[in-house]
C-alpha cells in the first residue's frame, strides 16, 4: 500500500481538482464541466452490438473468455456466486455517502498525494473540462473517513464501514478466482505467475475499491461522468447498480453501451493485465456518462498485484516468435508512469526492439 500511495507522491493532483462541484447547488451545467463530446467515434445501437455476457457456472465457456479478452477487453458475467444483498448493501451504504451535504462530504476530502477519501478522480487531471462525477476510494476498513463523513453517528460510521469490508472480502475471493480462471482461458495457470508463488500466493496482492457518484445532469449531452479512460488493474470488477451510462470503445465500431443486466457484473481488463499477457488481453477504454433522471453509482474495484512486484509478460507467452511486448517494471513505476503519462504509460513501457524483431 505505501509504495502506491509513494506514486501519488511523486505526482500529485492539483487541490482545485480534487474538490468535485457542488452538486446540491447547481441548476445547469457550468461552462468549466460543459463538454463538446465528439462524435469521431460514434455510440452505437446496444441492439446492434454488445459485449460479450459469461455464464460463469458453464465449463464451456473458456474460448468465450478468452475472446472476450483478446476482442473487447471486458464483458458482463452472470452466475459469479456473490450474494445479489452483497451489492444491495453497498449500494444503500455508497448513496447514503453521496447524499451527505456537500460540506459533510468535503470533510473527508483526499489529499493531493493520497489514493483515499472523497474527491475527483486523479484522471481529471488529463483534461480540460471537469467531470460530472465525485467518488470516494478506500482501501481496508475506512472508519477514519467515517468518523468525519458521520461524526456524530457511531452507528452509521460502523454500517457504512462493515460494509465495505464485507465487500472487499467477497470482491478479493471473487478476483482471485477470476484471475485464475481469465489465465486459464490464455493456456496459463496461477503457477505461471511469478509473483503469485512468491508473495503467499494473493495475501500481499493490492485492491482498491472506488464508490463512484454521477449525480442527475440537467444537461447530460454536454456533461462527461468520468472521460475515456483504461483502468490500472489487472482486472476491475465493476457493478454498475442498474443504471446505464457507461460506454466502452471498440475499435472500428465506437461507442457500445453496456447495458446493464440484473445481478450481472461488469469486468475490465486493466493496464497490467495487457503487459503480463504480452499484449494479449486488451486494456479497455471505457467512460461512463450521467443521466437526467437517476442518480447513478456504480462500485469499482481494482485488483493488482503486490505492490513492489515486478510486472513482465509471462515467461511461457514468449517465445522465438513471441518476443516481450512490454519491458519490465514494478507495479509502482507503472503507477508513476501513469499518472505521469495517462493514456501514454503503456507505450512508453513497449520494448522497441520486440517491435522491430517481429517486423
Ligand atoms: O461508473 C462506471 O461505470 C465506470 C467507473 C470507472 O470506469 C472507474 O471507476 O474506473
Ligand atoms: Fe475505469
Amino acid at each position: 500500500m505505501s509504495s502506491i500511495t509513494d506514486s501519488y507522491k511523486a505526482n500529485p493532483m492539483k487541490p482545485n481538482l480534487i474538490i468535485p462541484l457542488d452538486f446540491d447547488n447547481v441548476h445547469d451545467v457550468p461552462e468549466s464541466h460543459r463538454w463538446t463530446i465528439s462524435t469521431e467515434d460514434p455510440v452505437v445501437d446496444p441492439a446492434t452490438c454488445s459485449l460479450p455476457l459469461v455464464d460463469l457456472s458453464d465449463p464451456n465457456s473458456t474460448s468465450l473468455k478468452r475472446q472476450a479478452c483478446e476482442k473487447w477487453g471486458a464483458f458482463q458475467m452472470i452466475n459469479h456466486g456473490i450474494p445479489l444483498n452483497v451489492f444491495e448493501e453497498v449500494e444503500i451504504q455508497t448513496r447514503r455517502l453521496f447524499t451527505l451535504p456537500t460540506q459533510q462530504k468535503l470533510s473527508a476530502l483526499r489529499s493531493p498525494d493520497s489514493v483515499t477519501g472523497y474527491g475527483m478522480p486523479h484522471i481529471q487531471t488529463f483534461y480540460p473540462k471537469l467531470m460530472w462525477t465525485e467518488g470516494f476510494q478506500l482501501i481496508g476498513y475506512p472508519m477514519k473517513d467515517a468518523t468525519k463523513l458521520w461524526p456524530n453517528q457511531p452507528d452509521q460510521q460502523t454500517n457504512f464501514c462493515d460494509a465495505m469490508e464485507k465487500y472487499q472480502k467477497e470482491m478479493k475471493a471473487f478476483t482471485e478466482k477470476l484471475f485464475g480462471m481469465l489465465l486459464g482461458s490464455l493456456g496459463l495457470t496461477l503457477e505461471d505467475v511469478h509473483w503469485y508463488n512468491s508473495a503467499e500466493g494473493f495475501s500481499k496482492h493490492i485492491a482498491v475499491l472506488s464508490l463512484n457518484s454521477y449525480p442527475v445532469c440537467p444537461d447530460p449531452s454536454h456533461a462527461m461522468g468520468i472521460a475515456p479512460h483504461t483502468d490500472t488493474s489487472l482486472i476491475t470488477v465493476l457493478y454498475q447498480s442498474g443504471t446505464t451510462g457507461l460506454q466502452v470503445l471498440q475499435d472500428g465500431v465506437g461507442w457500445v453501451p453496456v447495458t446493464p443486466i440484473a445481478g450481472a457484473l461488469v469486468v475490465n481488463l486493466g493496464d497490467l493485465m495487457h503487459m503480463v499477457s504480452n499484449g494479449l488481453s486488451k486494456s479497455i477504454l471505457h467512460r461512463a456518462f450521467a443521466n437526467n433522471s437517476n442518480h447513478r453509482v456504480s462500485v469499482a474495484y481494482f485488483f493488482g498485484p503486490p505492490s513492489g512486484s515486478e510486472i513482465s509478460p509471462l515467461a511461457k507467452l514468449i517465445d522465438h516468435d513471441h518476443p516481450p511486448e512490454f519491458n519490465p517494471v514494478t507495479w509502482k513505476e507503472f503507477l508513476e508512469t501513469k499518472t505521469k503519462h495517462f493514456l501514454k504509460a503503456i507505450e512508453l513501457l513497449r520494448n522497441k526492439g520486440a517491435a522491430k524483431s517481429s517486423e
